[in-house]
């Protein structure tokens, strides 16, 4: 039996610490924008309290029933230092994921951060806190804890599919995933392009931003331009 809906995974293949802290320095936009504007996570999943934070790490996924935090607890006992626990709560806004006290145990734990698609609560002992959660929003009304879920399946979360090891990044802008296979080409890629945009700034102020590419693009789609 497989037990398909209620199981757990207790472990997965991490990729290297230095791999990973690649991405540090990287904004989620220029990651966005090298692997084809796609991968990233519904905009409705955000910070929910802490302005210009950023991080990294494996993702640790978890599928809950929508009301229902058990397998969140079990995962924070399961994750390893630096890992982000992503949870896929169906986007259904009717019970919070997780609290504060949920927060302080991953904290101390040592858990980079929680990626829930789906309402939290406790939003200003969070905020206080100052530990790391991206959620559509927040609600009161608690968590049940009697489960079905699955830890370390393939889930969705904000429209995307998420692996256990799959690269997180999430930033003010919010939340990208990297599918493993994937990190090093995007890696080089993504900061090749934060490069250029620093080049970019630079030009802008010196006035040599070449600007000759918008009345091509205009041109070749056959807009009229008249006075
Ligand atoms: O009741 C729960 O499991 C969630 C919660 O409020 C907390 O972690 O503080
Ligand atoms: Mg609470």
């Amino acid at each position: 039996m497989r037990n398909v809906g209620f199981r757990i995974k207790e472990n997965f293949e991490r990729l290297e610490e230095d791999v990973i802290r690649g991405f540090q320095n990287i904004p989620t936009p220029n990651i966005g924008d090298v692997m084809g504007r796609q991968w990233a996570m519904h905009h409705s999943i955000k910070p929910v309290n802490h302005p210009g934070i950023h991080i990294v790490g494996s993702a640790f996924t978890v599928r809950t029933h929508p009301s229902d935090n058990l397998l969140v607890h079990k995962a924070m006992d399961l994750a390893k230092p630096g890992d982000i626990i992503v949870i896929d709560a169906c986007g259904d806004m009717g019970n919070a994921i997780l609290g504060e006290l949920m927060c302080h145990y991953a904290k101390v734990k040592g858990i980079a951060g929680y990626i829930v698609d789906g309402p939290v609560r406790d939003l200003k002992g969070i905020a206080d806190m100052g530990f790391p959660v991206f959620a559509r929003g927040g609600t009161p009304r608690g968590p049940y804890k009697e489960g079905p879920g699955e830890i370390n399946t393939t889930i969705s979360c904000g429209n995307v599919p998420v692996s256990p090891g799959d690269i997180v990044v999430a930033d003010d802008d919010g939340v990208i995933i990297i599918p493993k296979e994937d990190v090093t080409a995007v890696a080089k890629d993504a900061k090749e392009l934060a490069a250029k945009e620093v080049e970019i700034v630079k030009s802008i102020y010196d006035g040599t931003w070449d600007r000759t590419w918008v009345d091509e693009v205009l041109q070749k789609k056959g807009c009229l331009v008249f006075e």
